[in-house]
C-alpha cells in the first residue's frame, strides 16, 4: 500500500482549516506557486530519466490552465457549467488511459504523441460548444442536480466518481501497483475533490498543487525503490544491507547464502529460468519472519539476524535450507514452435513441463564483542565457503 501519496491532500486540507491565515498567505502567490511546483517536479522526474511521469504532469498542468482561463465564472452560466461537468470526466478518462497503458519513451512518435494528447486536449475543450451538446444527451435531469447547495458536483458526476475510485482503488491494491501508479490515482483524487469543493475560494489552486505535491512524493519513493530494492528478487540490495549493517546491534548475527551449482543450473536450463530461481527464492526468504533478507549480489543473499542465539539461528537456518530444498520448481518447455500449425499438432505429444530442485549453502557468523560489520560478514562468507565444502545443501557456523 502507498497511502502515503495521499498524504498532502490530507495536509492541504489541515492547513485550510487550522491554519488559516498562513493558507492565505500561500494562495496569494497562485498560480505561480502552482506552476512552480508541476515545473519542479517535471524538473525532477526528467534529471532522474523518468521521462515518463512528464505524461501526467503535463495533464495536471494543462488541466489547471482550462479552470484558470474557463472556470473562474459562476456556474449559473452554461458554458461553464457544461465545462465543469465535461473536465472532470476528459481528466479522468486521459489519467486511465495512462494509467492502464504501457507508457511510451517519451522521445518515440508515440511518445510525442502521447505527450501532445496530455497538453492540448483539455484546452481544445475551450473551443466546444459543450452546453449545445450536453443538452442534447437524454440524460435524466436528476444527473444534473447539485448534490446540494454547498457541493456544486452533480448527482450524476458523483456516482461515476465514487464507481471509479473504488474500481481504481481494487485494482491498485490487486496488482500490487508501484508507486507511480498511486501518485497518479491520489493526483487524480485531488482533481476530483476539487469540483467537489468548486465553491470555496482558490479551491483549484490547492488541489492541483496536492496533485503534483502526490506526484513528486511518489517519484521520490520510485527512486528510492530503484536505488534500494533489487529489481528481480524484490529484496533489498546490497547497499540496503550496509545501511541496516551499519546499525547493527550488538546481539546480532549474518548469514550469507548462496545456490548450489548455480552456473550448472543456468548452463543446462537457461538464464531466464535461472533468472526465476533467484526470483523465487526472493520470495521465500523475503517472507520468512524474524529476519531481514537482502540479495547480496549475482546468487548470493544475506540473512540478518536481531538475536545471537545459536539454537534459534540453526534451526531458522535449516528450516530455510529445508524449505528451499522441497520447493518443486516447474520448468516449462523452452523450445517453442516456429509456427502456430506446428504448434498445435506438438500440443499434448511433448512433456510440456517439467520439476526440479535446487539447494543452497548457508554460512552463519554470529557477532562478538567489538566486531565491525566487515569482519562479521567475512566470518558468514568463510562459514558459507566451509558449508560448500562440506559438501553442499548445509547449514555451516562460524568459529
Ligand atoms: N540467471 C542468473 N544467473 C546469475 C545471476 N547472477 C549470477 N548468476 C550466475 O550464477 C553463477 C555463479 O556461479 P559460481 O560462482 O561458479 O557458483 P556455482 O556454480 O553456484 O557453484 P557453487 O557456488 O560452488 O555451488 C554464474 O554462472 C553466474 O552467471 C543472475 O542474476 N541471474
Amino acid at each position: 500500500m502507498h497511502l502515503f501519496v495521499l498524504l498532502p491532500l490530507l495536509l492541504i486540507l489541515l492547513l485550510q482549516w487550522q491554519f488559516a491565515p498562513l493558507a492565505s498567505a500561500i494562495s496569494a502567490q497562485f498560480p505561480h506557486i502552482v506552476a512552480a511546483m508541476i515545473l519542479l517536479t517535471a524538473t525532477l522526474a526528467s534529471l532522474m530519466r523518468q521521462w515518463h511521469w512528464l505524461y501526467s504532469l503535463s495533464l495536471l498542468g494543462s488541466h489547471y490552465y482550462v479552470v484558470q482561463q474557463a472556470l473562474q465564472r459562476p456556474l449559473t452560466d452554461p458554458a461553464t457549467a457544461a465545462l465543469s461537468f465535461t473536465l472532470p470526466l476528459l481528466f479522468t478518462v486521459l489519467m486511465l488511459l495512462l494509467q492502464l497503458q504501457q507508457k511510451p519513451q517519451l522521445l518515440t512518435p508515440r511518445g510525442v504523441l502521447l505527450l501532445l494528447l496530455m497538453l492540448l486536449v483539455p484546452p481544445l475543450l475551450l473551443l466546444l460548444p459543450l452546453a449545445d451538446w450536453l443538452a442534447l444527451l437524454p440524460l435524466p435531469a436528476a444527473f444534473f442536480q447539485p448534490v446540494s447547495a454547498q457541493f456544486l458536483l452533480s448527482w450524476g458526476q458523483l456516482w461515476w466518481v465514487a464507481v471509479i475510485a473504488a474500481c481504481w482503488l481494487g485494482l491498485l491494491n490487486f496488482y500490487a501497483a508501484n508507486s507511480q501508479r498511486w501518485g497518479q490515482f491520489a493526483a487524480w483524487l485531488a482533481v476530483m475533490l476539487f469540483y467537489l469543493l468548486i465553491q470555496q475560494p482558490q479551491m483549484s489552486g490547492w488541489m492541483t498543487l496536492a496533485a503534483s505535491l502526490s506526484l513528486l512524493l511518489s517519484l521520490a519513493s520510485q527512486m528510492l525503490q530503484l536505488a534500494y530494492i533489487d529489481e528481480l528478487t524484490q529484496l533489498p540490495q546490497r547497499r540496503a544491507l550496509l545501511n541496516h549493517l551499519s546499525r547493527l546491534g550488538r546481539r546480532s548475527a549474518v548469514t550469507m547464502l548462496d545456490v548450489d551449482h548455480f552456473k550448472k543450473f543456468n548452463d543446462t536450463y537457461g538464464h531466464d529460468v535461472g533468472d526465476q530461481v533467484l526470483k523465487l527464492l526472493g520470495s521465500l526468504l523475503g517472507s520468512e519472519r524474524g529476519l531481514s533478507a537482502y540479495r547480496y549480489g549475482g546468487e548470493e543473499f544475506t540473512l540478518v539476524f536481531r538475536h545471537n542465539n545459536k539454537d534459534t539461528l540453526a534451526e531458522k537456518l535449516e528450516q530455510v535450507r529445508a524449505k528451499v530444498a522441497e520447493y518443486p520448481l516447474v520448468i516449462r518447455q523452452q523450445t517453442r514452435p516456429q509456427d502456430s500449425k506446428q504448434g498445435k499438432q506438438q500440443r499434448g505429444n511433448t512433456p510440456g513441463s517439467k520439476t526440479v530442485h535446487v539447494t543452497i549453502s548457508l554460512g552463519c557468523a554470529i557477532r562478538n564483542p567489538g566486531e565491525t560489520t566487515e569482519q562479521l560478514l567475512k566470518r558468514a562468507d568463510e562459514a558459507l565457503y566451509s558449508a560448500k565444502k562440506a559438501g553442499r545443501n548445509r547449514v555451516a557456523f562460524a568459529r
